[in-house]
């Protein structure tokens, strides 16, 4: 028999956006009262957004999220959402510094408050350096139900938090997420929050927010899981979603004795809810399969930037090659083909399936198209500063940046870099050409997938019954920079299913030069991978955000010296 019905919000705050974000908790939250909750869980630091970087370290913006958690329990009382226990993630401040929090709003008051205990501090988190540490435990009864709170890293923490609640005696956990999304991730959480839910001797509720944050992207995969490991329900990726689950939750022996917390209940109602009938369990929603997931995350990463900077439009150079293809497809998935500018600037090497295909690709998806010549700005620039070899090449890329821009002055349209992952890594770009732009859809993922997802996205055109969007012959020429006659990827780099294996070693897995040659690759290659990843940080650096797909991408999650002489290669001789 059910003792509490409790909802899932699986929303998109924004950042900074105080006012916005109280809005959608309260439009949520009148959602959940609508299908009979008693309870309402939202994602880590809600009325904030996540992550707020060092907005943290602002009193100003402190005190401002104080006033709006305030605020937010008047208004929930007052939009009829009193009566529901909303658990908020907010950022705090007192005494000591800013806290991760999350608190309990009822009855038009803020009526129990946590901190989050275990800080993230690596990866892309940098949380011990703008948060302090709680040490409390805040266990609410709702209607006779002990319900703990712990905090997105708190549950990955083994005898931490969630093993205290399980100690101090708790019939419900609740844990609202902010967990970006990476290739993966969702095949960890599901028995990470099984095992938590042991270790509590409670079902586990796990809130996770979607959307896109810059370089982050955040899944979802919000979930409850019963006490005995049991999925009862899971939301589907990437989009928002409220699920309402009845909880039939056993009683368990109750202490006050805890282990390294200080423990305070807080009793909202005492009394358990008169029977009633319980709804059927949602059917929990089948994560998505490889290269959807990846697609989703891209869009939604994408969609978001462009959203919540403002833009309306984006514009980007179209090659006929694959990865403007790639990008032009998802930012017209992202935001709808008449929002998607694309642009052909041939030059002198511009070969003519360069042109036939990017009108295709243009023509299939049905984007804004237009051809710049920029034969007459390269020479302009060649013939007066005498410009010979890579550097006249590289002006032929410089010429393109410059339109592009010129084109998101004039319109307003934000421009897209369209580098993969595998270029960032090795500096296959040119930097303030085609390395110009506002955001890199596509920079963490490795041209191998960039291929790979190009396939996916016209089979699954062709299962809907619609035109593939990305022209085959984009898929199968010989990738080529065309910035000198009869140019190939292949003639400065080895062949693309090598060099990201490599890649995946030396930069998701840290690989030595040893690992590498114990691997299996060549010591040539090793060499000259390594070398040409290793000069090229100070290009990536200065490489727009994009979003991150994978465990290690580039940027945040691996801080490498430009200035560096440190080089992996064969032992020297003593
Ligand atoms: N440590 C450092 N810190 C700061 N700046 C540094 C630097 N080292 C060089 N630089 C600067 O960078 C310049 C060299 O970089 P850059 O001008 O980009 O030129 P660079 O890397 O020498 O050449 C570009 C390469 O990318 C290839 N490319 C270009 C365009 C598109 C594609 C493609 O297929 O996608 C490939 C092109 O074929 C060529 O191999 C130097 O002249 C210097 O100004
Ligand atoms: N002729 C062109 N017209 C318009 N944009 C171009 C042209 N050539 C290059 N670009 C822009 O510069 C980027 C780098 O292109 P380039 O062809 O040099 O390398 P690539 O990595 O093989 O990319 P792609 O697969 O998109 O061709 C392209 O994705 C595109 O945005
Ligand atoms: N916000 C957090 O604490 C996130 C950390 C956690 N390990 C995750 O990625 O899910």
């Amino acid at each position: 028999m059910p003792q509490l019905r409790i909802a899932l919000a699986q929303v998109n705050p924004t950042v900074g956006d105080l006012a916005g974000n109280s809005a959608l908790i309260v439009e949520w939250a009148r959602r959940a009262v609508g299908e009979g909750a008693h309870a309402v869980v939202f994602p880590e630091m809600a009325l904030t957004g996540y992550p707020v970087e060092d907005l943290a370290l602002r009193k100003s913006f402190g005190a401002a999220a104080r006033t709006a958690l305030d605020d937010l329990a008047v208004a929930l009382a007052e939009a009829g959402a009193g009566d529901i226990a909303a658990f908020v993630g907010y950022l705090d401040r007192d005494a000591v510094g800013p806290r991760n929090a999350a608190a309990v709003l009822h009855g038009g008051r803020v009526v129990a408050k946590q901190y989050k205990h275990h800080l993230p501090n690596y990866g892309v988190f940098d949380e011990r350096r703008i948060f302090q540490p709680g040490h409390e435990l805040e266990v609410v009864r709702l209607h006779g139900v002990d319900i703990g709170v712990v905090i997105c890293e708190d549950i990955w923490q083994e005898g931490g938090p969630v093993a205290a609640l399980g100690q101090a005696g708790v019939d419900l956990v609740v844990s609202p997420n902010a967990s970006p999304y990476e290739r993966a991730k969702d095949d960890q959480r599901l028995p990470l929050v099984a095992r938590r839910a042991a270790e509590a001797g409670a079902p586990l509720v796990y809130v996770n927010q979607v959307g896109g944050q810059d370089d982050l992207v955040f899944d979802g995969d919000s979930m409850v899981v019963s006490l005995a490991g049991e999925l009862l329900t899971r939301a589907p990726q990437f989009v928002e979603h409220l699920a309402v689950v009845d909880l039939d939750l056993p009683s368990v022996p109750r202490s006050d004795a805890v282990d390294g917390f200080s423990l305070r209940r807080v009793t909202l109602s005492d009394d358990p809810l008169p029977a009633y009938d319980p709804l059927p369990l949602p059917a929990p929603a089948e994560p998505l399969p490889e290269e959807a997931e990846v697609w989703s995350a891209l869009v939604t990463g994408l969609r978001d930037y462009v959203g919540k900077n403002g833009f309306r439009s984006v514009v980007l150079g179209l090659s006929g090659g694959i990865d403007s293809a790639v990008v032009a497809a998802l930012a017209a998935d992202a935001l709808g083909p008449d929002a998607v500018h694309g642009v052909s600037m041939p030059s002198v090497y511009s070969s003519d399936h360069s042109k036939s295909d990017a009108a295709d690709l243009a023509q299939r998806i049905g984007l804004h198209y237009e051809v710049q010549e920029i034969k007459p700005m390269v020479a302009t620039f060649v013939d007066q500063l005498g410009l010979t070899g890579l550097a006249e090449e590289n002006v032929q890329a410089r010429c393109r940046g410059v339109t592009l821009m010129g084109l998101s002055n004039q319109h307003g349209h934000l421009v897209l870099a369209t580098g993969n992952k595998t270029e960032l890594a090795v500096g296959y770009s040119t930097i303030y050409g085609d390395a110009v732009g506002g955001f890199a859809p596509i920079k963490d993922v490795p041209k191998t997938l960039v291929w790979s997802l190009a396939r996916w996205r016209n089979a699954e055109a062709d299962k809907r019954g619609e035109t593939p969007p990305i022209p085959d012959n984009s898929i199968s020429k010989p990738p080529s920079a065309e910035l000198r006659p009869d140019q190939k990827d292949s003639d400065s780099l080895p062949d693309y299913e090598l060099l990201d294996a490599v890649l995946d070693d030396y930069v998701e897995g840290d690989s030595g030069y040893d690992d590498l040659v114990a691997a299996g690759f060549e010591p040539d290659l090793i060499d000259k991978v390594l070398r040409m990843v290793d000069k090229a940080e100070y290009k990536r650096r200065q490489y727009p955000p994009g979003t991150k797909i994978s465990f290690k991408a580039f940027g945040r999650d691996r801080r490498l010296p430009i200035t560096n002489s440190w080089r992996e290669g064969r032992p020297l001789p003593l």
